[in-house]
Parts: C-alpha cells; structure tokens; sequence
C-alpha cells in the first residue's frame, strides 16, 4: 500500500507537532508518525519553559501547567544560595507542563488543523530518489508500507536516525551529550514556586541538579551531567540518589526517567534535497540549560513554513529551502545558542572555588540588571584569568 502527501512528519514531539499543524493550516496534506503508543509518554523531561516563549505558540491553559514559576534559586557548590526574583530572573520565571497533556494537546491542535496522525508508526528507512528524500518506509503494527511525500520533516528528538539514514553526519561528539536521570518526587520539603539549580563538581560534574515543582510537595528532581567518568557511582542516577538522600530523605520516589541532553553545536547544516530536520534532531536544545522545547517548537513551524513556500513555488531542493537555516541561525535563538555553547565550554571546566566565587559574585549584582550578558560580565570578573578563553565570545557582548 502506497501513500501520498505533500509533507510527512517524522515525531510527534513538540517539533513535530507545530510542523504538522502549521503545514495542515496551510490547507495541505500532511502525515505525521510517532513510534510510540501514545504522545508525550514517557516524558523524558524535566517540563520546564519561559512564559513567554510558550505565549508565541499557544494561550496558556490551566490543563497543561502543573505549576507557575515565580522564582528561581542558585545553589553553589559550597551551600551559598542566590535567590533570582522575577524581576531580574527573566525568561527563566515560567511553567512546569505536565508534558504528556502539552504534547498531546500540540498534536491534537495539528489533528484538528487536518493533519493525518499515526501511533505507534515507526519510519524505519527513507525512500531515496535520484539522491533525495522522496518519504519513508513505514512499520505499523508489522505491518510495512510507503509514504510519498513531496518534503519529509525529520523531527524524530534526541535519538534521531533519520538524518542520518538520509546522508546526514547527525554524530554527536559523547563528551557533548549530557546524560540524565529524573524523579517524580512527593512528601518533599519545597518552595512549590520556586525552581532550584544545584551547581558543583561534587553535586553534578559538568552539569547541574534541578528540583523543578510540580505541585505541594511534589517535584522533578533531576540532574545532568557532563560525559566523564562513568561506571559503579559515577552515573548520573548515582548523583542524582546521593543528593535525594542529602536533601529529600523523607520523600518518595515515584517516576524514574532516563535520557541524554546534546550540548553541542547545531547541525552545519539543516536541510537537505527534499527535507528540514527541526528540534532536538537538529541538535537545537540549549548547551548550558539543556532546554529544547521552545527550540523544537520554533523550528517546527519555521521549517514548516519554509517547506510551504517552497511547494508552493515547484521547488523543494535543498537551495530552495536554505531560508529555513538561515533564519534560525540569525534569529534570538540561533544566537543565543552559538553564545551558550562557547560559555558552556568554560562552565564545564569550572573548579568548585570558581563556581562558589561566580555565584558569590552574582549576588551582588543589581537586581534591575540581571541579564545573562551581566553572568558572563560577572564570571569574567570573578575569573579574569578566563578571559583569554573568552576572547572569541566578545563579539557576543
Ligand atoms: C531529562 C531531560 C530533561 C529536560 N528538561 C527540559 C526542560 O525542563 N525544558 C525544556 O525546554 N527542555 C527540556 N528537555 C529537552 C526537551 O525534552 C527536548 O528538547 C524536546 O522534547 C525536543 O522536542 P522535539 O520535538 O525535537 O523531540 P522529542 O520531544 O524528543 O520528540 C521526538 C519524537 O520522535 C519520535 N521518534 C523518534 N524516532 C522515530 C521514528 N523513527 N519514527 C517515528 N517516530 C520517531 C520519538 O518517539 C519522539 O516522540 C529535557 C530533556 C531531558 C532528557
């Protein structure tokens, strides 16, 4: 059996999820397949987003926000805590989603906009035509078919194959994935408005521990750490239950979730002949904060977009839909992300005294001019030696 779309999406995440939606308003036909059972499960999240990024995509809805975020704390290595009030913490104030009803509800949204969706429908190989993606071999229920498609969205997440299937070097580097482990906590002792950051050598080499609330006594608590050591106390879920034991003794445990954070440079290049890769495939989430949401959501429908011009036009060839890496590359989030990894490649190295004296330094900051431009000032300040390495980031201040 044989079936034919303008656009077939490959991942139903929040990438493709606004791909296929904004495709479907366009009044074309799109296919979008997701290997799981059912969207948005198992979360492998810590659910975190700005406020108003999230207002760029969708009115806030109560069904989806477990918690509103009105501060954030910083905990260096040594205990010294620096609290972050919304004024001067910025975009970091925000939600905590209950991920499986936001991920369900963007692709109900595309659903309802018309397009076609498929669960448990794995793309297990792409159709190749003359050089160029022309759609994807489909395994459904053991079942196998093929989707034509005019143009494929690869947004198949962290664990993409796609790309790579197609021709697309999508490697990333294993010292630049931050591997993950997160529990869903009750009976814990928190601030239920406040998200708190663990830094320290000790706590979360390379990385951080988050306690993100998602209601009265109840918390992700989750850590990423940078690739290292490994083996027997060395995981990240060692990290991660040596601090529960410190910090939450009495609480229970009950979610466990693993996963890995690329914290590396986007992919040189993010399309092909035929086809845009978005989200966590592109390889677009954060490098300092791991966050991707926004990111998959952004590109998805920029990508989408982009890909409706161009068939609209009778020309989808990877000339044709360069606009959609160029955009990205200039806009807020392109640049945020080229800045972020080059402090990230100082934040990584960081001992725990530099640590401690950075957000010893913070706090003393002026709360009206909190910005992430006065963190990196501060953490020159507090390292001058560092600012040989930093040099290539000035074209950043
Ligand atoms: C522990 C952890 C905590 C995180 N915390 C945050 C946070 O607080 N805030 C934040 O913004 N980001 C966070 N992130 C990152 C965030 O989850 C991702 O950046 C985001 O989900 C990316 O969206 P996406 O649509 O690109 O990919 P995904 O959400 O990963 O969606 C990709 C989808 O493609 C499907 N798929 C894969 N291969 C195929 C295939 N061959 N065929 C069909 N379907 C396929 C997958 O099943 C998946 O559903 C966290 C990540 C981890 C691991």
């Amino acid at each position: 059996m044989k079936r034919q779309y303008d656009m077939l999406v490959i991942g139903g995440g929040p990438g493709g999820a606004l791909a296929a939606k904004t495709v479907a308003e366009k009044g074309l036909s799109v296919c979008l397949v997701e290997k799981r059972p059912a969207i948005g499960t198992p979360v492998r999240c810590a659910e975190g987003i700005g406020k108003e990024l999230l207002t760029d995509f969708l009115p806030p809805d109560p069904k989806w926000i477990a918690t509103e975020i009105e501060r954030a704390e910083l905990v260096a290595p040594d205990d010294f805590s620096m609290l972050l009030e919304p004024k001067m913490a910025g975009s970091e104030v925000g939600y905590v989603l209950d991920r499986k009803v936001f991920d369900r509800e963007l692709v109900w949204k595309a659903a309802e906009a018309g397009a076609e969706t498929y669960v448990k429908a794995r793309a297990t190989a792409p159709i190749m035509k003359n050089g160029a993606v022309a759609g994807a071999v489909i395994e459904q229920h053991g079942q196998t078919y093929e989707v034509d498609a005019k143009v494929t969205i690869a947004a198949d997440g962290i664990e993409s194959k796609f790309s790579k299937w197609a021709g697309i070097d999508t490697t990333v580097p294993l010292r630049e994935i931050e591997t993950c482990a997160q529990y869903l906590m009750t009976g814990i002792d928190i601030d239920p408005q406040m998200t708190s950051f663990f830094l320290g050598n000790e706590v979360a080499p390379a990385g951080y521990v988050w306690i993100f609330p998602k209601g009265e006594g109840l918390a992700n608590v989750g850590i990423g750490i940078g690739g290292g050591k490994s083996g027997a106390g060395h995981r990240a879920k060692d990290f991660l239950d040596r601090f529960v034991k410190r910090k939450f003794p009495q609480g229970r445990i009950i979610e466990l979730i693993v996963g890995g954070v690329s914290v590396c440079k986007p992919l040189s290049c993010t399309v092909a002949d035929n086809m845009l890769i978005v989200g966590d495939a592109a390889r677009l989430s954060d490098p300092i904060t791991g966050g991707g949401i926004y990111n998959a959501m952004y590109t998805g429908r920029l990508a989408a977009e982009t890909a409706v011009t161009a068939l609209e036009m009778g020309d989808t060839s990877k000339a044709a839909l360069m606009p959609y890496d160029a955009e990205w590359r200039v806009s807020k989030m392109g640049k945020a992300l080229e800045r972020n990894y080059a402090v990230k490649e100082v934040f990584v190295k960081l001992s725990d005294e530099k640590l401690n004296a950075i957000v010893h330094s913070i706090a003393k900051i002026d709360l009206d001019e909190f910005s992430t431009l006065t963190l990196i000032t501060e953490l020159i300040k507090a390292n001058p030696s560092l600012l040989l390495e930093l040099k290539h980031l000035r074209s950043f201040l």
